[in-house]
């Protein structure tokens, strides 16, 4: 036990109140005696509850002076027999064992009363026969090394203090850290110390007591040290146990360093994953506490070791000024680390409104609890205890009583363990079927993988046309979402049993997506759908796209699909494709409405599809043009080829064959079938027919049966937006043609052919695209006299890149504009001898423009 005992010098300074909560919180002692406290005890016994003493005897102050004070905690049994302006005189025992008497004293400051109270202090009791200890400020100089500076030492100012202990048989403790106790708080040559502070005890006392030890303390705001009369001797330095600071819970870093202690461990399972977590969670609390508070802590412990030393030196502390400076030093910091846990509670109070009221009274009350984590610690431990008990039960207790132990043990787990967990295998079902969820997982973990886990897996999965990284077995990777922390672990269960089946024995692999239980709902509803949509669309993007071609349906088999594929690796895109750039840039901003789409159709009740009808002369790119949609949506190709198709049955069941996310392209449509003026030709046939004798009408219609595709046009309309078109939505349908004005009107009319795109001869601009692409450069020389040639000839983007190509290995630039000079020329004579009048058609500007010239030159 331990005991402060200590002239404040008045109470009511809020530096004074600090330092004693310091000392409070430093030494814990169990009682505390003030004196010149010069406070009344209404303001007393605020500060007692603060400080948490559970009993309380008080002097008051007379007037504004004097005023005793003592508190003792309830393992002390204090029964007060005295008291008065100088002394609490009072029995007492700690814990019940070895009753003795102790006075606290404040020793008169005058003359005249010196004598009456040391006199008085030999009457109370024989002290030859009893445990008795005096413990105070003694206001004598005994000797004359008690004293440096002011007035000499006078031996007759001691003559009562000695009379009292050779009367009563009292011996002095000594006093370890220092030798005076007072201080006049002056510099240099002004400074007085003296030792005023005082432990005196029976040998009986000391006797009963023999590792009994006083202690002085830093002087802080009084001009007196505190003294400690430590019973049992100085306290064995042990390793600090982890204690958790209440205070840690004001900062939101706080809560982090647990999540991060908590996090999940790999390789580690079972009950040990409990004791592993809390030694990590301990460990980073500790060194968040180190570094976040340490500093100041560090700072104040120096200063007061440096005061001590100074106090146990009086030659140093004569002649400087440092401990003054230093006790100013220590008290600002004592007040910032004060000032810094107030404005938390404030910005804390503020942010919690109300609740912060219960929130900080849970907050104080948690010194006297258990230390949480120590507890949590227990309650781990008995929870393994529990499970196995719990197993136990379940074998041998009635069911509703298992149900009450399961739900009060579910409650247990979730409170030392906070955290759920869901799993995702890579087969869902016996058919070894791979789970969508575990691929678009893989597809959304393998970009992060690759930035934050240290082991990796390289794997080519099935139609990705590129690596995938993956993070190994055991690995984790943390996540965030709208602020939430999450993990993921990739692990897998090897088969340990024999099983026979017909499928080959593989690992189980699984990913496991581990978070607080607090933020359930949001990433069951929000973070795990979008996981699923960015995992699938990286997985779009990385997958091989297929260019499929019909198959003719005598084929069609379980063996033999409706469609067999290719890759599809065309490298075509709008950056090559030559054609004027703003109409380029309009293609491009209808796709991507197009695209981004699927909510604005679902709102006006459209299927997701789009028509697009590509025509123009042979060599105008209007396949180039689909390849490059295909590659700039990311989407597969499906050819269809109308000749192989029986009939409208037929179709419908290849359409209904394909995917999402592609083009059904149907390329010379005009061409693929008789089909645009199906009216005008079925009118035609009858009429042959009719020319013909019976057995050549009878052949012909055989040979036509077993010919001729019989897909008509409305089986063909109905592919366009008939009610088949809604399977799947993402469609688009490409229809090209080299004669336009061919087709029958409700082929191409809006809504089924929903944008018209005229692929033209080549113009300048479209020259431009191409040079830059084969020849690699943006302006010659060359350039105005084949954009005049352009301007007044038709050539199709085909002729021209067939001269830009190179004929033979590193021919240069100006051959090859040369040759493309040559055959423009060539053509323009050509033409101007068979269309001398007619008006050329070209998508884009054919004219050089000024600046363009200017360029060119
Ligand atoms: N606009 C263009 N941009 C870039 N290259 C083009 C363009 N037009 C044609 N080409 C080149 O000419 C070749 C033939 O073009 P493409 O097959 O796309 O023409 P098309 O209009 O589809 O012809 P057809 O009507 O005969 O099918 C392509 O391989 C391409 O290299």
């Amino acid at each position: 036990m331990t005991m402060l005992a200590w002239n404040v010098r008045g109470l009511g300074n809020k530096d004074t109140v600090r330092a004693l909560k310091n000392f409070v919180s430093k030494f814990n002692p169990g009682i505390i005696f003030l004196s010149e406290t010069k406070q009344k005890m209404r303001y007393l016994e605020k500060i007692r509850m603060k400080m948490k003493y559970d009993n309380a005897h008080y002097v008051e102050p007379i007037g504004i002076a004097g005023g005793l004070l003592l508190w003792w905690k309830n393992d002390v049994k204090i029964s007060i027999l005295h008291s008065g302006k100088n002394i609490i005189d009072c029995e007492l025992s700690v814990n019940g064992e070895n009753e003795w008497f102790c006075s606290f004293i404040y020793g008169p400051p005058y003359e005249d009363e010196k004598q009456v109270f040391w006199e008085s202090l030999s009457t109370i009791r024989n002290s030859t026969q009893v445990k008795w200890c005096i413990v105070g400020d003694s206001n004598i100089v005994a000797r004359a090394e008690d004293k440096m500076g002011g007035v000499p030492f006078e031996p007759s100012q001691a003559k009562w203090f000695f009379d009292f202990l050779n009367k009563s048989c009292m011996i002095e403790l000594p006093i370890q850290g220092g030798t005076f106790t007072w201080s006049n708080q002056r510099s240099d040559d002004d400074v007085i110390v003296e030792k005023l502070d005082r432990i005196l005890s029976s040998l009986e006392w000391s006797e009963t007591f023999p590792r009994a030890l006083g202690v002085l303390d830093v002087a802080m705001a009084s001009d007196h040290a505190p003294i400690l009369l430590l019973l049992q001797g100085m306290p064995k330095r042990c390793k600090k146990d982890f204690k958790f600071e209440s205070t840690w819970l004001l900062e939101d870093e706080c809560f982090q360093e647990v999540e991060k202690g908590w996090a999940p461990i790999p390789q580690v399972n079972g009950s040990r994953i409990f004791g592993r977590k809390l030694k990590k969670t301990r460990s980073k609390l500790i060194k968040w506490s180190r570094d976040k508070f340490g500093k100041r802590r560090r700072s104040a412990e120096e200063i007061t070791e440096r005061i001590k030393l100074l106090q146990e030196n009086p030659l140093i502390l004569r002649t400087t000024n440092e401990v003054k400076e230093l006790k100013v030093e220590l008290n600002k910091i004592c007040e910032s680390e004060e000032r810094h846990w107030h404005q938390r509670a404030r910005v804390d109070w503020l942010k919690y409104g109300d609740k912060n009221t219960k929130f900080f009274h849970a907050t104080t009350l948690q010194n006297r609890r258990a230390n949480t984590v120590l507890a949590t610690f227990a309650v781990v431990y008995s929870t393994a205890t529990m499970v196995f008990v719990y197993t136990v039960a379940r074998q041998h207790f009635p069911q509703h009583l298992v149900d009450g132990v399961e739900k009060y043990g579910r409650k247990l787990v979730n409170f030392a363990f906070p955290y759920s967990q869901i799993t995702f295998p890579e087969f869902t079902d016996a058919y070894m079927r791979r789970s969508e969820a575990f691929t678009a997982i893989q597809n959304y973990l393998s970009e992060k993988s690759s930035a934050s886990a240290n082991r990796l897996k390289a794997d080519a999965l099935k139609d990705s046309r590129s690596l995938v990284l993956s993070m190994d077995y055991n690995e984790e990777i943390a996540d965030e979402f709208e602020g939430i922390k999450v993990w993921w672990t990739s692990n897998r269960n090897i088969p340990r049993s024999m099983q026979i089946s017909v499928y080959p024995a593989v690992d189980e692999k699984y990913y496991k997506l581990t978070f607080h239980n607090r933020h359930k709902k949001r990433i069951i509803e929000s973070y795990l759908p979008k996981v699923m949509e960015d995992g699938k669309a990286i997985g779009q993007d990385n997958r091989l796209r297929k260019l499929y071609s019909n198959n003719p349906s005598k084929h069609w088999n379980g063996f033999n699909p409706k469609w067999s594929h290719v890759a599809f690796e065309h490298p075509a895109s709008f950056d090559t494709l030559a054609m004027g750039a703003k109409r380029k840039k309009e293609i491009i901003n209808d796709l991507d409405a197009f695209k981004e789409g699927r909510e604005d159709y679902k709102r006006i009740g459209k299927p997701w599809k789009r028509g697009y009808l590509l025509y123009g002369p042979p060599g105008t790119g209007k396949s180039t043009m689909i390849a490059a949609m295909a590659n700039y949506l990311k989407y597969d190709v499906y050819d269809l080829e109308l000749t192989t198709i029986k009939d409208n049955t037929e179709l419908r069941r290849l359409l209904i064959d394909t995917s999402s996310k592609s083009i059904l392209v149907i390329e010379d449509i005009d061409c693929s079938l008789d089909i645009m003026n199906e009216r005008e030709s079925k009118k035609r046939k009858i009429k042959e027919d009719d020319d013909l004798d019976p057995i050549s009408k009878e052949v012909k219609k055989e040979t036509e049966e077993t010919t001729e595709s019989k897909v008509t046009l409305s089986g063909i309309l109905n592919c366009i937006d008939g009610l088949w078109s809604s399977c799947g939505g993402e469609r688009i349908i490409v229809f090209t043609t080299n004669y336009p004005e061919k087709l029958d009107q409700a082929l191409i009319r809006r809504g089924r052919m929903d944008k018209r795109i005229e692929m033209s001869y080549c113009c300048f601009e479209a020259f431009k695209v191409l040079a830059k692409h084969y020849l690699k450069i943006d302006s010659h020389l060359l350039f105005e006299e084949i954009g005049e040639l352009l301007g007044k000839t038709d050539m199709t983007p085909a002729d021209v890149a067939e001269n830009l190509i190179p004929m033979f290995k590193d021919e240069n630039v100006e051959t090859r504009m040369n040759r493309l000079i040559e055959a423009l020329k060539a053509a323009k004579e050509g033409e101007g001898a068979s269309r001398p009048n007619e008006k050329r058609k070209r998508g884009c500007n054919t004219r050089i423009n000024k600046r363009e010239k200017r360029n060119i030159r």
